[in-house]
Order: structure tokens, then sequence, then C-alpha cells
């Protein structure tokens, strides 16, 4: 089975993305691409559909792609690194792929919320050793998603590449056949748990277990739909035990959170370390 790696890099507030990345894997190949679509999916998060030019473009479930948008901004040669939100058949079937970027000073994201348009042209490459990718013989193991904020991106490509695969094997009868998944999912406030929707449909087929976090006040009492916590260690070791333990870990979101989930899958519930991914941008 061919599984991201977790990926160390030093400490820092904000990093160029070409240099916190430096040691990972990227595709080769560099296209062009047209944003199609771009729409407000929370207060802080806009949502962006891209027509990927060249057909031979691809990327796993999980990766993030680099947008080269030096053109757009001049004097600056700015390069933003955002994971995919959509799955890899979306872009087989239908030429495009999901992003979902939140409001930030960083420069790349500002491009995005106050620059970018319907029509505007950006250069891809595809990259990061934070994936799932099964063979088609791979045995199926448990998956556990973690996700902080907009974090949540590369774990729901990789929801939607499970329904994926598991349609694939309902209908040829052969392939890799997802077991089903827990996400734990966390936001500051219920209107940027973004991806609720989604999540709600495949929760309904049967795909993923979604326990739902809101950190912020705006959750009514009566709310029972999610938590008004934080994730905590004992979320995580129901989890794993309703997954029947061992399962394969995704890890995304603040580092606080991702540290602190690692620390409680490592230690107190002793998992291997290669069964818990994620990327350290910190
Ligand atoms: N490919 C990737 O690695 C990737 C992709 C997308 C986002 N990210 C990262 O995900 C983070 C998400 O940022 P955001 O502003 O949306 O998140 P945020 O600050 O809004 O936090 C999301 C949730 O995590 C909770 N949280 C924070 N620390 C916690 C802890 N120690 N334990 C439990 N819960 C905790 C918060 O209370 C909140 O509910 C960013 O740091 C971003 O860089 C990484």
């Amino acid at each position: 089975m061919r599984l991201g790696s977790k990926v160390r890099r030093m400490s820092s507030s904000r990093k160029e993305h070409l240099d916190v990345t430096a040691g990972q894997f990227r595709h080769d190949l560099v296209s062009g691409a047209e944003v199609v679509d771009k729409r407000l999916i929370s207060p802080t998060v806009y949502g962006l559909t891209l027509k990927v030019e060249d057909p031979n473009f691809g990327f796993h479930a999980g990766q993030w792609q680099v947008a080269l948008v030096d053109f757009c901004i001049p004097g600056t040669n700015l390069v933003g690194g955002y994971s995919m939100c959509s799955a890899p058949d979306q872009l087989r079937t239908e030429g495009t792929l999901e992003l979902a970027v939140k409001r930030s000073s960083w420069p790349p994201a500002v491009w995005i919320h106050q620059q970018c348009r319907v029509g505007s042209r950006v250069t891809l490459k595809a990259g990061g050793d934070f994936f799932f990718h099964p063979a088609p013989q791979d045995p199926a193991r448990p998956l556990l998603l973690v996700a902080g904020g907009v974090g949540i991106n590369p774990l729901v490509s990789i929801l939607r590449h499970c329904r994926h695969l598991r349609a694939e094997s309902r209908r040829t009868g052969a392939g890799y056949v997802p077991r089903p998944v827990e996400l734990l999912y966390s936001a500051r406030s219920r209107h940027e748990l973004i991806f609720r929707d989604t999540i709600a449909k495949m929760a309904d087929e049967g795909l993923v277990t979604a326990n739902l976090f809101v950190t912020g006040n705006d959750v009514p009492a009566n709310d029972t739909s999610c938590h008004n916590r934080r994730v905590s260690s004992w979320d995580v070791e129901s989890a794993v035990a309703r997954l029947g333990g061992a399962p394969l870990c995704y890890l995304c979101g603040p580092s606080a959170m991702v540290e602190a989930v690692e620390g409680c899958l490592l230690g107190r519930l002793r998992l291997n370390a290669a069964d818990v991914r994620f990327e350290r941008w910190w």
C-alpha cells in the first residue's frame, strides 16, 4: 500500500511553501489551469474550482498542489500550497479540481480572496507525501481522520476517494474495498464547519461516522449535531476502539491539535508511528 509519510520540518511562524515542502515528493508535470468557479463557503473560506489544461496532470487523495500566481502580483514571487479537497476521479472525469482557501494575510491567500476571479489563470504542480492511494489488491484498513479547521481539505479528498473506491469495487466486483471511516472534525464556529453537507451525505451512505466539534460559542443548547468543545484524547480513544484498533490515521489542522492527537495515538494507544500520518508545517 502506498501511503504518505510524515514530514518533519523546523519550527516557524509562516514558512514559505517551497521551503517547508522542499524535501517532499513533487510530480514533475506543471499544468496551466483556469478558475471556473469561486464561491464563499464559510465567512472566511473561498471555494475554487480549477479547470486543468494538461490531461496528464494528476494527484493522489490528500495531496497539495502548488499554484504559481507570481504573474498576478508584479514584483513578487508567490507560490501558494493548498491541499485539494476534491478526489482524483473528479479530475479524471471532469478535468477539474477543488480548493478551499481560508482568508489570511499570506499573500497567496490575499490574492485568492481579493483578486482571483472566474477566468483567472494559475499554474499547478502537485506534490506532498501526505496521501491515501491504496492499490487494488491491498487489504483494507480502518481509517481515522482528525481535522481542525481548513485541515479538513485533504481529509475530505480522502473521504471522496474512499467513496469512489467503494463505488468502483461495487461496480466491478473487484478492487480496494474501503472499511468504514471515523472522522473527528473541529472548527471554531458552526459556520466554519465547511463540507458539513458533503460529510453528512457520506455518513448517511454508511461511509463515515462523523463526530463534529465546535469550539466557539455559537452552538445553541439544543443542537445535538455537534459537540461544543475541543476534540479530546477520550474522543480519539473511543474512535479507535469503534474501529476495532490499529487504524491508519490522517491528521490535519493546527499544530497544537495535531501534536496532541499524535501524542495520544502513539503514547496512550501505542499505534505504530508509520500509521499516524500528518505534515509538519511548523
Ligand atoms: N496539508 C496540510 O497540512 C494542511 C491543509 C490545510 C490546512 N492545514 C493547517 O490546518 C490549520 C487550520 O487552521 P484554521 O485557522 O482553519 O484552524 P482554527 O484555528 O480555526 O482551529 C480549528 C479547530 O482546532 C481546534 N484546536 C486548536 N488547537 C487544538 C488542540 N490543541 N486540541 C484540540 N483542538 C484544537 C480549535 O479550537 C478549532 O476548533 C492551519 O494551521 C493550516 O496550516 C494544513
